[in-house]
């Protein structure tokens, strides 16, 4: 057992740079947490706290129940995939492999030669075993940088967006090689990240951060169905969901000439946010239940593949513009410019205009 926990753990550099606040969370065994948010949101300094790279200002670290906070990083038995590999040139791939070992000193010589033989043998490297980081792609690096951390049995597994030097295709690849492989570890990873699509694959649970708070730790599914804010909302799906301003008519949202029923229990505010993703919004015609329809015109087509994502203004009285997206299979057929969207009332989610909190459960 080797859970991992950050308890009310904060980092600040100067009284304006507070690139952590208040994070709590626990990684149990088996788990697997990604970090996700923009750039300098905090990520990489929450991994370091972890590494033990950077001391917290406040707060505490835990490995099964053993607090770490004040402990050297060699200390922690955690071991760091880094975005650049931090391969040594000049070592073999078996050398490579075997430096996070020896520098540990504790395991006789055929014990060592044993682990990275396994090791080498699930990451498929046995036949680049005696060549230098120079002689490899991109991806195989990756691999030896991983395979480096395996080779240890950590307590816990960092990695700092280890695919993002990895082209589209590569990063698929070796994307899915990470996901059977930590998998089968029975050990607590966190996982640094900007890719959402990255996130929802491999991750057990997602913390989405935003100025160095969690503003959701859930499920990758959860995060996507139940966004907590208008935040989160935004940054996790692609293409992004529709959000929209509206003002309130009773127990109504008003988007164009369309009025849309607030869920019970939402006390009518004089103003709305909704929002609605871009796979949900529908052509009137197609099966959709207990839907509202918007008229609009559509004045961008974009042609994904298997999708198309129509930009679409919507029809109305008042002066402002209001448009929607809506992200339909590539074989659903319309006529003309002018369509009809439907917005099932199901998939539709509130936010709170000031504070940005999800309203509907
Ligand atoms: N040693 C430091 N001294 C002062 N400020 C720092 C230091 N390290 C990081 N920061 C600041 O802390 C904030 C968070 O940085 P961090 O690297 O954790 O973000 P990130 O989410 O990992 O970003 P990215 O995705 O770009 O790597 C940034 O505003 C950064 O400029």
């Amino acid at each position: 057992m080797a859970k991992l926990e950050l308890q009310n753990l904060n980092k600040t550099y100067t009284p304006k740079v507070v690139p952590v606040k208040d994070v709590s969370v626990s990684v149990e065994d088996g788990e697997f947490l990604t970090l996700l948010g923009p750039s300098g949101c905090g990520k990489s300094t929450i991994l370091r706290l972890i590494a033990g790279l950077e001391a917290p200002t406040r707060g505490r670290i835990t490995i099964a129940g053993r607090d770490v906070s004040r402990m050297s990083p060699g200390d922690r038995n955690i071991a760091m995939v880094f975005q650049s590999y931090a391969l040594y040139p000049h070592l073999s791939v078996y050398d490579n492999i075997a430096s996070g070992l020896k520098l540990r000193g504790k395991l006789s010589g055929e014990e060592i030669r044993q682990r990275i033989s396994e090791v080498s043998h699930v990451l498929g490297l046995d036949e680049l075993m005696s060549r230098k980081p120079g002689q490899l792609s991109g991806g195989q690096r990756q691999r030896v940088a991983v395979g480096r951390a395996l080779v240890r049995r950590p307590d816990v597994f960092l990695l700092d967006e280890p695919l993002s030097n990895l082209d589209a295709l590569l990063r698929e690849h070796v994307r899915a090689e990470l996901k059977q492989l930590f998998e089968a570890q029975n050990t607590p990873v966190v996982y640094v990240t900007h890719d959402q699509t990255e996130a929802m694959t491999l991750s057990t649970k997602v913390a989405v951060l935003s100025n160095g708070s969690v503003q959701q730790l859930a499920s990758p599914q959860r995060i996507y169905t139940h966004p907590a804010n208008q935040f989160v909302a935004g940054f996790v799906g692609s293409p992004q969901m529709n959000l929209l301003t509206l003002p309130c008519q009773g127990q109504y949202a008003l988007l164009g000439d369309t009025k849309i029923p607030l869920p019970a229990g939402i006390t009518a505010p004089k103003q709305i946010s909704l929002g609605i993703r871009p796979e949900h919004v529908a052509l009137v015609g197609d099966e959709v239940p207990q839907a509202v329809t918007v008229q609009g015109k559509i004045f961008l087509v974009e042609n994904l593949g298997m999708q198309n994502l129509l930009s679409v203004q919507v029809q109305h009285q008042q002066a402002h513009q209001i448009k929607l997206r809506a992200l339909l299979p590539a074989d659903h057929k319309w006529d003309g410019e002018v369509v009809s969207l439907a917005l099932p009332l199901d998939r539709i989610h509130w936010f709170d205009v000031e504070t940005g909190d999800r309203l509907n459960p």
